[in-house]
């Protein structure tokens, strides 16, 4: 018994040393407030325990360097980048600009934190851009008839280039609307990092529509006509090859939770035969097997981006959003179909869109910020089925 304690014991105190050692990104990202020197002399861990990661690279951030240059120089296996997009120009309703602070208040870093204890999280605050001449140029000649057509570019260049940023230093990345216009940069972005890249777009609306076929003019119902090659002709004077010049090939996008969409869209998706299962399919075989064939659809070699607006769930569960549409996913569902994506580990890239926090009752807000961080829960790990990491397996007595 007393050589039982005294292994436990012995234990837990070499954990507790070595839990001191850090790998580059914990010293980087957690102790962002010690002075560069005492940064230099960190010992680092191959394996770091505070945040049980293996760094892809463990490049010595000693001799001197300074610790920009050791931020990018450093990957760690399962780092998520987080950026916030209080973008609301795409539609006409104020709000949901307010929705990443919101997030962020709501704990979002703890709840992800907590439901992945590996998980180094970097927080780049939220996107700042500014419009130039030649877009408003562009705006005033030929894209008079959308709405902030100025404005979208110009937060989606500069989304393209964080995106790029956050997939240069972490492993994946998170983009906060914001409406849904923000999908072009997110996913422009994506596509210039990572060129082999499947999309599944989780949404009560195809957001496809051009600038021609456009009913209400607003741009979050179009971002994914910037991304796909068969309907880049129809943007041509946006400069698209300059700025998003890897394009989305249109047998990697698969839709799910469709349950609204305007008639040239359908007209698209149909003449294109882009893969899209709408709520009439979802209720007719089940979620199982439109993760089944999703899965089945997405090239196993590809890395994948997951673009998810908050109305494909059901308004009861998501209540305080734009364009609300009946009949969507229920929570169980949402969290199924993301779970069954994050466990492919194929994906890098997430977006989480369209929560207005200036819609519906303080109920409704709670209600639909519960609903996306449960979804962003699932998305980077938690497991409802348990699971278990960084405890102390010696608990029950060794055999
Ligand atoms: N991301 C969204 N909530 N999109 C809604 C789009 C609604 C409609 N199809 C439109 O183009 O205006």
């Amino acid at each position: 018994m007393i050589v039982l304690i005294w292994q436990r014991c012995c234990r837990r105190r070499r954990r507790r040393r070595r839990s001191r050692r850090l790998c580059l990104s914990c010293a980087i990202l957690s102790e962002a407030n010690r002075p560069a020197s005492m940064l230099a002399s960190q010992k680092l861990a191959s394996r770091c325990l505070r945040c049980l990661v293996r760094c892809k690279s463990t490049t010595s951030i000693g001799s001197g360097s300074n610790s920009s240059r050791a931020k990018a120089s450093v990957v760690a296996e399962q780092s998520l980048g987080i950026i916030g997009v209080p973008f609301a120009k795409g539609q006409g309703k104020q709000g949901v600009e307010l929705a990443p602070d919101l997030l962020r208040q709501s704990n979002l870093r703890q709840v992800l934190q907590s439901s992945h204890d590996g998980l180094v999280i970097r927080d780049y605050g939220n996107l700042q851009y500014a419009v130039d001449e030649t877009l408003l140029q562009q705006q005033r000649v030929h894209y008079h008839h959308i709405r902030n057509y100025a404005d979208f570019m110009a937060c989606n260049r500069a989304l393209i280039e964080q995106v790029k940023l956050m997939l240069q230093q972490n492993s994946q990345f998170l983009a906060i609307g914001g409406d849904h216009a923000i999908g072009f940069g997110s996913v422009a972005g994506h596509l210039q990092h990572t060129p082999n890249l499947s999309l599944v777009w989780i949404d009560a609306h195809a957001d496809i529509n051009l600038h021609s076929t456009s009913q209400s003019g607003n741009i979050h119902g179009m971002p994914v006509s910037f991304l796909l090659e068969q309907l880049r002709t129809t943007w041509q004077h946006a400069g698209l090859n300059e700025i998003a010049p890897n394009c989305l090939p249109k047998d990697q996008l698969v839709y799910i939770g469709l349950r609204d969409i305007d008639p040239y869209e359908a007209f698209i998706l149909n003449k294109f035969g882009i893969r899209y299962y709408a709520m009439d399919t979802i209720d007719r075989v089940g979620v199982p097997k439109i993760i089944e064939m999703t899965l089945d659809a997405l090239n196993p070699q590809n890395k994948i981006h997951v673009s998810f607006d908050i109305d494909a769930l059901d308004s009861n569960v998501a209540p305080s959003t734009g364009t609300a549409v009946r009949g969507g996913l229920t929570l169980r569902e949402g969290i199924s179909i993301v779970e069954a994506l994050r466990d492919t580990k194929r994906v890098q890239g997430v977006d989480l869109v369209e929560i207005n926090p200036k819609l519906g009752n303080e109920r409704d807000v709670r209600t639909t910020v519960e609903s996306g961080l449960e979804i962003l829960k699932s998305m980077f790990g938690y497991r409802r089925s348990g699971h278990w990491s960084n405890i102390d397996t010696g608990i029950l007595g060794s055999d």
